[in-house]
């Protein structure tokens, strides 16, 4: 068990191959993003003891609950001869948590404060001290790159390090090394309990963002039903993959666009059913030229894998989860042939991706960019497949720090008009400080 204050962090993700189509139990590819979430938990003053407190500067929210007040006699018993928590929601507890407790919030705040209040009480009890919660992400929020299974895996972490039910992890050197079983069993509790989160703040996940988020690298994601544990494929020689990320910047839920595309299959299933047939075996082509040894990833290969990312696109457009200013960035890159773009995550707004040609010049990229730019669109240089989940403690040497953080990266009152997010990740951000920990 730990106590606060400490920072947790988890990346978002790019979903290669497979989104939507994940949700009904075919396979998906994703990888982690260098973009990430962070989590400060720190101790309330003595005046707010009692108290329970939210800051999440990033969707304009800041709450506070009696902690003697909320629903803890709604909590569900935890069988004592199981570790991991049930993959449904109970009922009951969802209830009694109810619009009350969130009232006045808009939709993109209440999903979050509704997933911190479940993993709370679930995971902590009614004599813990007061706390803050604070969230800052260098994600966009509500675009297709998982920043909602971020959230939900810092806030899994955090709570199930307060409980005692995690440990913080070792000390390793890269993402790929120094196996340690503890830390594998205590990443797949907090993957666990951050689907719950999910749950609360989309519906009916797949559970591959939060995987990608708890672990990070890449990988082969499949949900499995009845009970069986979903398929967690690591792909260890993922090749380096020159892609563009773009942000349409048109908000979006993917509760909405999961919801559509369930309606979809509703109401036609002999039409949807083979789209989402479709881009399982499209997904399974991906999966095995993605395997291939480096020596065989040629030319060939490279405009296979391109096909592939053009078809995916066409069978997401064909769900009709695509959006006029998703498809006005694939025609500048169809026009300038840079290479194939697709939407990724739930589309119907949020980023889509280009998978680039190898020799495109740079002045054609450059060029890209400054018409996405025109129109008003974001894009982001980042990389694929580095560290899960993770957290940071206070230490000799970063003691004088902490103070700081907590006043000015954190805190709601102190973000309003400060704007850059970039900030959060030069100053305590994974690769920026020493100190990190990963699970
Ligand atoms: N920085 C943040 N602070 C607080 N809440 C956040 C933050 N980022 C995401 N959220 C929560 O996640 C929700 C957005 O999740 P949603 O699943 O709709 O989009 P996404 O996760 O960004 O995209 P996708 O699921 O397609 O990858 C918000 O409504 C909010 O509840
Ligand atoms: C649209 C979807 O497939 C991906 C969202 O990032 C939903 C899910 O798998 O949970
Ligand atoms: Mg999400």
């Amino acid at each position: 068990m730990v106590s606060a204050p400490f920072l947790v962090s988890a990346p978002g993700k790019v979903i290669l191959f497979g989104e939507h189509a994940a949700v009904y139990g075919k396979p998906a590819i994703a990888a982690a993003l260098s973009l990430r979430t962070f989590l400060l938990t720190s101790n309330n003053a003595a005046e707010f003891s009692d108290v329970v407190t939210l800051e999440f500067p990033d969707v304009e929210l800041q709450y506070s609950w009696k902690i003697d007040s909320l629903p803890w006699n709604a909590v569900p018993k935890r069988s004592i001869d199981t570790v991991r928590p049930p993959s449904e929601l109970n009922n009951g507890l969802m209830e009694a948590i109810g619009q009350d407790l969130v009232a006045d919030l808009s939709p993109l705040q209440r999903s979050a404060a509704v997933a911190f209040l479940y993993l709370y009480l679930c995971l902590c009890s009614p004599d813990m001290p007061g706390m803050t919660f604070s969230v800052r992400s260098t994600l966009p929020i509500g675009a297709g790159l998982g920043s909602s299974a971020s959230v939900s895996v810092c806030l899994a972490a955090a709570l199930c390090l307060l409980s005692g039910e995690v440990s913080p992890p070792e000390k390793k050197e890269d993402s790929d090394s120094d196996f340690n079983a503890a830390d594998y069993a205590s990443i797949e509790l907090i993957d666990a309990w951050a689907f719950l989160g999910e749950r609360c703040i989309h519906g009916t996940p797949s559970g591959i963002d939060n995987a990608v988020a708890s672990h990070g690298g890449a990988v082969m994601f499949q949900r499995m039903s009845k009970g069986n544990p979903n398929v967690r494929e690591t792909m260890r020689n993922f090749p380096p993959l020159k892609l563009i990320l773009i942000d349409s910047r048109q908000p979006r839920r993917t509760a909405v666009q999961v919801a559509y595309v369930a309606m979809l299959l509703q109401k036609h299933p002999l039409v949807t059913e083979p789209i989402l047939d479709g881009i399982h075996a499209l997904t399974s082509e991906a999966y095995k030229l993605l395997q291939m040894p480096k020596e065989k990833c040629d030319d060939a290969w490279e405009e296979q894998l391109r096909e592939l990312v053009r078809v995916n696109h066409g069978l997401l457009v064909a769900l009709g989860v695509s959006h006029p200013k998703l498809e006005a960035i694939k025609m500048a890159t169809d026009e300038l042939e840079i290479g194939e773009t697709k939407l990724t995550g739930a589309g119907g707004g949020g980023c889509a991706i280009t998978l680039v040609k190898k020799d495109v010049e740079e002045s054609r990229i450059f060029e890209l960019k400054q018409r996405l730019e025109g129109h008003g669109f974001a894009v982001y240089e980042t990389s694929l497949g580095g560290f899960g989940a993770g957290c940071l403690f206070p230490t000799k040497s970063n003691a004088a720090e902490w103070e700081e953080w907590e006043e000015k990266l954190f805190s709601l009152h102190h973000m309003l008009g400060l704007g850059d997010r970039e900030h959060i990740q030069q100053t305590v951000g994974v690769g920026s400080i020493e100190g990190w920990a990963f699970w």
